[in-house]
């Protein structure tokens, strides 16, 4: 079974976005691609496309996300707010290679402003060339983050798991 995308942008990075999800609509890899917007013309902000994204990452309705706005910074730091999910800005290849084999990360987020859309199609296709090895050396370390993750106190702020 192939993958299940969403791809979202800001007014800085619709382009991309939509190249990026013609890209994607023609890979193999991938059985669908969901867009949240925004459209062409369209003025919503990056928090707000950025967490609905992640929403269906963390509900199970996609397995991954690219996100696009001026720096890829803002997506990201919006993404993450959502329990469960991993996203990052990466510019170049060995960053998205260790996106996913080190941190397990569903969401890459990238900057319209920061690289060239060459440069930005080619790493979303790398970035689906890559899975996760649940049994190697940086399981326990992603695992780590989610058992941080369920360990939210009344501030926010969690608590150290027992191990530590
Ligand atoms: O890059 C952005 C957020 O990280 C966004 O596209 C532009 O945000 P702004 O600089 O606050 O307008």
């Amino acid at each position: 079974m192939g993958f299940r995308v969403v791809v979202g942008a800001d007014i800085a990075g619709v382009e991309y976005k939509d190249l990026i999800k013609a890209d994607l609509e023609a890979d193999e890899r991938v059985d669908e691609v969901i867009d949240v917007g925004v459209a062409v013309g369209e003025d919503i902000d990056y928090p707000h496309v950025g967490v609905k994204a992640a929403k269906m990452v963390a509900d199970g309705t996609v397995d991954r996300a690219v996100l696009v706005c001026g720096t890829g910074m803002g997506m990201a730091i919006s993404a993450n707010k959502v329990p469960g999910v991993r996203a990052c800005t990466a510019h170049d290849s060995f960053s998205v290679e260790r996106l996913v084999l080190s941190n397990d990360a569903q969401a890459l987020c990238l900057g319209a402003r920061v690289i060239g859309p060459y440069l930005a199609r080619r790493l979303v296709k790398e970035f689906f060339g890559y899975t996760f090895d649940a049994s190697s050396a940086s399981a326990p370390k992603v695992a780590a983050i989610t058992e941080y993750e369920s360990r939210l106190g009344s501030d926010n702020s969690p608590s150290a798991p027992t191990s530590c």
